[in-house]
């Protein structure tokens, strides 16, 4: 994948969640480092690599709409619109899981390759 951040593998147990948050980078002095290197996230791809017995869905509550896990889906969105200006409706979180586990693999795409040619 053209300018992929590496692949970000998470496992969420029983009650584990991650809490509504954009991936895009903000205007704080970390937020500029990142964007510096690579420019802004564009893209966010979660590959589900388990099935969840329940709960574990990724939310988006400023559109309303929940994707459930299943494993070998994947949900794609883009952080940004059409201007290139971040798009505050890609809110999104990880919702608690009831029973089972959540594993995910998360791939950000960023507007420009971010790592030295060594
Ligand atoms: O756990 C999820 O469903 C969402 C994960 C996520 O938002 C991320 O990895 O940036
Ligand atoms: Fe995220």
């Amino acid at each position: 994948m053209e300018n992929g951040e590496g692949l970000q593998v998470l496992r969420y147990q029983k009650g584990g969640e991650y809490r509504p948050h954009f991936d895009y980078f903000g205007d704080s002095v970390g937020g500029r480092k990142h964007l510096e290197v690579g420019g802004q996230r564009v893209g966010t791809c979660v590959m589900y690599l388990s099935d969840v017995q329940a709960g574990g869905g990724t939310s988006f509550p400023s559109v309303g709409m929940e994707v459930k896990p299943k494993k070998g889906g994947a949900v794609f969105f883009a952080d940004v619109d059409e201007q290139g200006d971040v798009d505050k409706l890609t809110l999104h979180a990880g919702v608690p899981v009831i029973a089972g586990v959540k594993f995910i693999a998360t791939k950000w795409v960023r507007e420009r390759p971010y790592r030295r040619e060594s």
